[in-house]
């Protein structure tokens, strides 16, 4: 794995970041597999339930093709243990300095949240101009991002958050909007049943999503 990945290149990789939420280990490894048949390889396991690390951890051992990241990484902690976990990157709520030079000690490309025009400022102070916008839908949804290509037309955004099939594509047609991430593509029915194949067809519908 010796590419060098930035939150640019992550972003841009598909259209949709799959946000995983796991309570099985053994889940890990079917459903990321699953994401990687339907053409997904970038993969957002969040640190919000206590399997998390383990499950980062077991993707990033099984399978080297996916790209796989940690997501709800709140503080300095949580992105030590993910890149102790394998993750390849980080992707935050929210954004804090502290948080921001920890990724940086670490080498660990972050995709801070923000919500507001003063956290974009914040974050963009520490040199951060790839973002998430979160929760996007709640906070404004499109016409935010709208009213923000003004302001910050350097800025480019992963909205995240009341993001769904419907909707994605308004969000995607923006200038400043490079990806979307969602949980729609792992149901939990879907791993409860082991029902892979479902999986498999969720992330093969997103690659279209993009305009060409
Ligand atoms: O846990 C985190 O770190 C988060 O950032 C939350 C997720 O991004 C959203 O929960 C995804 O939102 P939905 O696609 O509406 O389910």
């Amino acid at each position: 794995m010796a590419t060098q990945l930035t939150a640019l290149s992550i972003m841009q990789d598909a259209p949709v970041i799959p946000v995983i939420v796991l309570h099985k280990v053994e889940h890990a490894v079917p459903m990321a597999r699953a994401l990687l048949a339907g053409g997904v390889r970038v993969l957002e396991v969040t640190l919000r339930t206590p399997q998390g690390l383990a499950c980062i951890e077991a993707i990033a051992k099984a399978l080297p093709e996916a790209i796989v990241g940690a997501g709800t990484v709140r503080n300095a902690a949580d992105a030590t243990a993910a890149a102790r976990a394998g993750a390849r990157f980080a992707v935050s709520p929210g954004y804090t300095s502290k948080l921001g030079q920890a990724c940086r000690d670490l080498d660990l490309p972050l995709l801070p949240g923000v919500a507001t025009s003063g956290e974009i400022m914040m974050a963009q102070d520490d040199g951060f101009n790839e973002l998430k916008f979160f929760p996007a839908l709640q906070s404004g949804g499109a016409p935010m991002l709208k009213a923000w290509q003004g302001p910050f037309g350097d800025v480019r955004f992963c909205p995240t958050g009341g993001i769904s099939p419907a909707n994605a594509a308004d969000f995607l047609e923006l200038s400043n909007v490079v990806c979307v991430g969602g949980s729609w593509l792992v149901p939990a029915s879907a791993l409860d049943s082991g029902n892979w194949s479902q999986i498999t067809e969720l992330a093969l519908a997103t690659l279209t999503l993009r305009p060409s």
